[in-house]
């Protein structure tokens, strides 16, 4: 350790990649960085983040000289550790789909669509879908038994490599934090309980669960460094931001999510609004979609161009691209919950079928599907005054563009940034000083987008939105 400033290292494995900040942990400056990506696919051996981790660490000058690290993960990855801490099969990301149907037996076996709705999310602030743990242990114990019988320990992506970074091997060293536990479906941020009934009844068995280490709080050491609690992707970029009363995060990254930072917990019956916790001791309401940035790059794929230039033909066309919409279900969808639903192009004439009108079409339809996002969070007792736009996704000039267009609050886009490490770092430093709070950390050249409504794209939008085909099996 030098005599310089005090160093703090914030890690985001999100879905495509894991990038690493070290900050000075006193003014927050960022001092050198890392990235590596992560393979492709909806389910991933939890070894590929950690060689990622370390190739990002590598790049980022190592953490010799660190004096608290924090991760945030993406969420809702099931993995499943046996008695020796072995990982069991790879993870199932927040992203597959492949329970949708036991999401749907798990609401069904509380009493249906309405009444099992409102029971899961006045128990867990949730109501299963896909994306949720607890929907992914249902699947393992019914398609694979031998599998589910061999889980020891269930834990989430941050969960394993904040264990993995302290060196232990014992499962009674598993750590999460409120925010990601909230992600599970059987831990209620309202309570601050797991509820083991329910994921009894899930998987038919309690495996062992991370103990849920409070904000600002130590989890573990990691050779002569602490260990913060870590965080869920969404409250580490909150955190990061230091988004407070009014801010309503948009960030467009794998996934398409809104949220805000809230003193009270949320119930969303109808499963829109998934009741997280924050990373601060509050809550975060959050809708999260799964066709984020993916969108834009299936159309710069379609139209044979880089990002910048698909922002500069979408700038071309029009608002409301001469009536061409795209719903961009792409990967299925999880708000609304349609997780075999397919993308649409609906009114395509011969004036529309250019290469500026279905670039615009693109921007649209995922701002739009966002836009609905921020309807719900609204919905719930939020009032925004502006969103914060970040993900990957933030830096289109024609995304920002269409966001002041129809998100109908001022759009602040952020400098480029890694928000969600940012959050993680400003956590670590706050586990490291021991303090009640957060560290005060002061940022600049937020870029303000006015409003400038287009009623008609969010109108023509809604046309096509409940339109579409499912997918072909
Ligand atoms: N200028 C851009 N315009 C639109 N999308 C972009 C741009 N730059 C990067 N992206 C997309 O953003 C995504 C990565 O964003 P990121 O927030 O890092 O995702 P994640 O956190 O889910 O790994 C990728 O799909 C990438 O292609
Ligand atoms: O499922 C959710 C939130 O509920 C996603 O937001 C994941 O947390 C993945 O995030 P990104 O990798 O897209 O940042």
């Amino acid at each position: 350790m030098t005599d310089g400033p005090r160093l703090v290292a914030g890690i985001d494995s999100s879905t495509q990649s894991c990038k690493v900040v070290v900050r000075d942990a006193g003014t927050g400056a960022l001092v050198r960085q890392g990235r590596a990506s992560h393979p492709d696919g909806t389910e991933v051996h939890p070894d590929h983040w950690w060689a990622a981790l370390q190739e990002a660490v590598a790049e980022a000058g190592g953490l010799d000289d660190v004096s608290a690290v924090s991760v945030g993960g993406q969420q809702h990855g099931m993995v499943c550790l046996d008695e020796d801490g072995s990982v069991v099969r790879p993870a199932l990301l927040w992203n597959d789909t492949r329970s949708a149907g036991a999401a749907r037996d798990l609401v069904d076996e509380l009493g249906g669509p309405e009444e099992g709705g409102r029971a899961w999310a006045e128990a867990v602030g949730v109501v299963p879908v896909a994306s949720f743990t607890v929907t992914k242990l249902r699947w393992l114990a019914e398609h694979e038994p031998d599998n589910a019988r061999r889980t020891a320990a269930v834990c989430l992506p941050h969960d394993w490599l904040t264990w993995k970074l302290s060196g232990s091997t014992d499962l009674r060293d598993l750590t999460t934090d409120r925010s990601d536990a909230s992600g599970t479906g059987y831990w209620s941020a309202a309570t601050g309980d797991y509820r083991t009934d329910l994921l009894e009844r899930a998987f038919g068995a309690v495996p062992y669960l991370p103990r849920v280490v409070a904000p600002g709080a130590v989890a573990a050491g990691m050779n002569g460094a602490v260990l913060g609690a870590g965080a869920g992707d969404n409250a580490a970029a909150a955190l990061g931001l230091g988004a407070g009363e009014g801010d309503v995060v948009v960030s467009i990254g794998t996934s398409g999510v809104v949220t805000a930072v809230t003193g009270t917990p949320s119930i969303d019956p109808t499963g829109s609004v998934a009741g997280f916790a924050d990373a601060t001791g509050l809550f975060l309401p959050l809708v999260a979609t799964l066709n984020g940035a993916r969108v834009l790059d299936a159309a710069a794929r379609l139209l044979d161009v880089d990002h910048e230039t698909l922002s500069r033909l979408a700038l071309e066309a029009p608002s409301g691209a001469g009536g061409l919409v795209l719903v961009p279900y792409l990967e299925g969808e999880r708000t609304p919950n349609l997780p075999d639903a397919t993308g649409s192009l609906h009114g395509l004439t011969l004036a529309t079928a250019t290469r500026p009108a279905l670039a615009r079409a693109f921007v649209e339809g995922l701002v739009c599907s966002l836009a609905d996002g921020l309807d719900a969070v609204v919905a719930t007792g939020v009032t925004p005054s502006r969103v914060l736009l970040v993900g990957g996704a933030a830096a289109s000039e024609a995304v920002r563009t269409v966001a002041a267009e129809v998100l109908g609050v001022p759009v602040d886009v952020p400098p480029p940034g890694e928000y969600v490490a940012d959050g993680a770092a400003r956590q670590a430093a706050w586990a490291l000083s021991g303090a009640d709070a957060p560290p005060e950390w002061v940022r600049e050249g937020t870029r303000r987008y006015a409003v400038d409504p287009v009623p008609s794209v969010r109108a023509r939008y809604a046309e096509g939105r409940s339109r579409h085909l499912d997918k072909t099996t």
